[in-house]
């Protein structure tokens, strides 16, 4: 990786957030692209499908943002744990700590709120050097249906539904992932408000369904088609659109560890040059 410098001297963080992130290529090998900011993300599928690497190809776009600011739930501690250093939370399977932090994320969106009202705005935008807040999740029913009690999974859920119901405008989108995202895993009240979909290899059409929104497997397009070895392959449904069946751009273990440590040190280097 070429090291770009900026003027003040500090190693540049040369993508924005407000760029298209690279995904992959669709079925007639062209590029795809999704634009994040104002949008929430939510992949499913069955374990191995690819979930991960999307959620790393989306991660590593971000960490190389001047103008994004990471925060990571990872329940499993290593599909994210290479970004820790460059995050600003790193959440592991801990749901108190999971609802501490959405907590605070809330009072943020909040501010944000009461900031543009006092500018007479609607939405944040790239202009305003106010940095955008990538919420990324792997995986959801850890925290909404495994860890603590029912209250507290609750409390989870709703707090994230907030999130995920009020965060767009407030540059505070929300990407994450699940096996299955049925009734009894998320709330359906929440995951009928990720706008953005990315079905991976699922066992049935129903499960596909519940994926990307019912009637869509009806219309051809079932990820209970995608063959259990072609994994990084999914079905991706972007608002108002078609699912297009893509493939995921697959960064390895040493590809992650070489944005990672290029992005936390280029933060630290912006992050001293801020306070000198
Ligand atoms: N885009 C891809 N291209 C090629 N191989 C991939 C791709 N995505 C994933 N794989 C392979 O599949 C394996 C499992 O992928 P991944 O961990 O992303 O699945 P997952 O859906 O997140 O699984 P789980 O639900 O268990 O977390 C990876 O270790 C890798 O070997």
């Amino acid at each position: 990786m070429t090291t770009t410098m900026t003027a003040a001297g500090s190693p540049a963080l040369s993508l924005s957030i407000f760029d298209p992130i690279y995904l992959g290529v669709d079925e007639h090998g062209r590029p795809v692209y999704l634009d994040l900011v104002y949008r929430n993300l939510l992949a499913g599928g069955e374990p191995g499908g690819g979930k991960s690497g999307l959620l790393n190809a989306i991660t590593a776009h971000a960490a190389l943002c001047a103008d994004a600011r990471l925060i990571l739930l990872d329940g499993k501690l290593v599909e994210l744990g290479l970004y820790r250093d460059c995050a600003d939370e790193f959440i592991g399977p801990n749901l108190a700590d999971a609802i501490n932090l959405l907590r605070r994320l809330q009072a943020v969106m909040d501010n944000r709120y009461a900031w543009l009202l006092a500018q007479g705005r609607r939405k944040i935008s790239a202009t305003d050097g106010i940095e955008v807040i990538v919420v990324v999740i792997d995986e959801i029913a850890l925290y909404s249906a495994t860890l603590g009690n029912k209250a507290e999974q609750e409390e989870f859920s709703a707090l994230l539904r907030d999130l995920v119901a009020r965060g767009r405008a407030a540059g505070i989108p929300v990407v994450a992932a699940t096996q299955r995202p049925s009734f009894d895993i998320i709330p359906t009240s929440l995951r009928d408000l990720f706008g953005y979909r990315a079905a991976f290899r699922c066992t049935t059409t129903n499960t596909s369904n519940i994926v990307l929104g019912q009637g869509w497997a009806e219309q051809g397009y079932s990820a209970a088609d995608i063959t259990p070895e072609n994994q990084g392959e999914c079905f991706l449904l972007t608002e108002g659109g078609f699912p297009r069946r893509i493939k995921v751009a697959y960064l390895n273990d040493e590809d992650i560890k070489r944005i990672a440590a290029h992005a936390t040190w280029a933060r630290r280097s912006r992050d001293l040059h801020k306070a000198a």
